[in-house]
């Protein structure tokens, strides 16, 4: 962030400028002269400049008040400024004299100069196993070597600062590296195939959480993506079949990180629930091990130079380990299929942007909790404020009928077999859908305490490409806010009706949830904390149109199955 590149990038990607820009060709089909003014707009990209002549004669019309206004905008004035002023400086480093003894073969040699600063270099170096030699091992994409062109992997180190790295460990490089001040200069030989990437980008959801620091086998955990299940990767690099580059959909200015190819991410699954008692996405050990990072290019002038920064040395790992095995049953004991399905499942599911056409059948909107945490009360409000635009229709649920409920009342009670075949019914007979489409379909899962298997598969039943789920999981605060906000409800239960929850209602239903998040957390597409019902049924409106009217990651498979025959 150099002087504030982020503020002008953003700037430059606000809706009113690129409203002005638009504004132009409509200006020219239309001639409207409104004075003389001259404005120089920047396009976001930076690459061409405007020249938008503007001459006011008729400030009456809407549309030329609005165009002055927006012209007399302080952050358009202030853009157009700092325009000015980038454009007119020199931001080109100062580089040292090349050295005076270039060696004969000097054709086959690099240099470079590093100057250093805080920013990560974004490439790795490591021993090669057969010449043992130091090598950049990989550069990470969109990190500064990357952009800057300077740095391949496979590009041998010679020296640094003067002193050959001949013989060096790749650790004992970084510690020359981190104690050079200032300039530091490098000589490398090139490589001489440059490595061809005709990756294309790929967006996933993370299915589990990824921890590099926890991960002993990551051959660089600086350099590594922590993400979350649930959580949008895009996908950059999948030239080592190892490990790939993603970063996360959130941020995708920034430089990418390493993550765990699909298929090592799946054997650590496995390897993992096999070796484990209970203990979901522990790192294991391996003995890979590559390379230290180099860090802090500089882009400069007519050489290659960029400036390294010392990385950490490798942290020490240990295994996590549920610390009260003993009173565990083993994972495949308690739970055979739901565990053993998660650790087999693909650790990434490929998505893409859907945005549901007005005509297409609304979306399947999936509430999913703990049992009382009130999602019918929820439900129940949403369709009070609309009841022409939301379905009443009486739900189906998992969970067991209690003595004051009468079926076709309150839910249609269902066995999780039924409810899991109701979904495919609807799914694979077409028909079923219209009459709902113009109306939200809704679906409820609650989770008891022993019925998460079936849950997880109702969840995984429920999302296909016919009903296109949009899953909102509604989620308790936490214990004291529910001690506050439940003070006056009532809970009905098979035996009593209308009693006030008790603390060990409240604390069932926050375990419950957090079973249910580390469970199904990857497949919600929101989560909404119940705390004040108003604010919560406002959210799940906002919620519930969002998921019909705006683009959102959904499964490919969806997709591809819309366009199937
Ligand atoms: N945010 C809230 N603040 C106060 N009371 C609430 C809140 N949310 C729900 N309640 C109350 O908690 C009780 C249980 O809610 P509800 O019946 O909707 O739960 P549920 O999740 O549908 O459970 P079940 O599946 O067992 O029916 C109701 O009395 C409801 O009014």
């Amino acid at each position: 962030d150099v002087n504030g590149v982020g503020v002008l990038y953003d700037l430059l990607r606000s809706p009113w400028l690129q409203a002005l820009l638009k504004v132009k060709p409509s200006l020219s089909a239309r001639p409207v002269f409104l004075g003389e003014q001259y404005l120089q707009l920047a396009s976001p990209s930076l690459c061409h400049v405007e020249i938008l002549q503007i001459k006011v004669e008729n400030p009456s019309v809407p549309e030329i008040r609005e165009l002055r206004r927006l012209l007399r905008n302080p952050n358009l004035k202030a853009l157009l400024s700092a325009h000015d002023t980038v454009a007119q400086k020199d931001f080109e480093p100062i580089l040292p004299p090349l050295p005076d003894n270039i060696p004969e073969n000097e054709e086959a040699m690099r240099i470079v100069c590093l100057v250093k600063n805080k920013q990560p270099l974004g490439a790795t170096i490591k021993r090669h196993e057969i010449t043992g030699d130091i090598v950049v091992a990989r550069v990470i994409h969109g990190g500064l070597a990357d952009r800057s062109g300077l740095l391949y992997a496979g590009d041998k180190l010679v020296e640094v600062n003067g002193v050959s790295v001949e013989g060096l460990e790749p650790e004992q490089v970084i510690h020359i590296l981190s104690l050079s001040q200032g300039t530091i200069m490098f000589k490398l030989i090139p490589v001489s195939e440059r490595p061809v990437s005709n990756q294309t980008t790929l967006y996933v959801r993370a299915m589990a959480d990824y921890w590099p620091l926890q991960d002993p086998a990551i051959p660089c955990a600086d350099a590594g993506l922590p993400f979350k299940k649930g959580e949008i990767l895009q996908i950059v690099d999948q030239n080592d079949v190892l490990w790939w580059q993603a970063r996360q959909v959130s941020d995708l200015s920034a430089c990418a990180g390493l993550i765990p190819s699909n298929h090592l991410l799946k054997r650590k699954q496995r390897e993992f629930w096999w070796s484990q008692p209970f203990q979901p996405h522990v790192c294991l050990k391996s003995t890979i091990c590559e390379c230290k990072i180099l860090q802090l290019p500089v882009r400069t002038g007519r050489e290659n130079y960029f400036l390294p920064f010392p990385a950490g040395f490798r942290r020490s790992m240990r295994l996590c380990r549920r610390k009260s095995q003993n009173s565990q049953q083993p994972c495949y004991a308690r739970c055979p299929s739901s565990c053993y399905s998660a650790a087999a499942a693909a650790p990434y599911e490929e998505v893409v942007r859907y945005q549901r056409h007005p005509t297409d059948r609304n979306r399947l909107i999936v509430l999913v909790g703990p049992s009382g945490v009130g999602v019918n009360e929820l439900r129940r409000r949403l369709i009070g404020m609309n009841p022409h635009h939301f379905q009443s229709a009486v739900p189906h649920t998992t969970r067991a009928q209690k003595s004051y409920e009468e079926n076709g009342r309150e839910y249609h009670y269902v066995s999780k077999e039924t409810f899991e075949n109701m979904v495919y019914t609807i799914a694979k007979f077409k028909g079923f859908l219209p009459e709902a489409s113009r109306k939200e379909f809704w679906a409820i899962m609650d989770e008891g305490t022993t019925a998460a298997r079936a849950t997880l598969q109702g969840i995984q039943m429920a999302r296909t490409h016919e009903l296109k789920p949009y899953i909102i999981f509604i989620k308790p605060p936490s214990m004291s806010c529910m001690r506050q906000s439940r003070k006056n409800a009532r809970i009905i239960t098979d035996y009593y009706v209308n009693m006030k929850f008790k603390e060990e209602d409240l604390q069932e239903m926050e375990d419950c949830a957090k079973k249910m998040e580390a469970q199904f957390g990857q497949f919600f597409d929101q989560v909404i904390v119940n705390d004040s019902l108003q604010e919560a049924c406002v959210q799940l409106l906002s919620a519930v149109h969002q998921a019909q009217d705006e683009p959102q990651w959904v499964p490919a498979t969806w997709i591809c199955s819309d366009t199937q025959p």
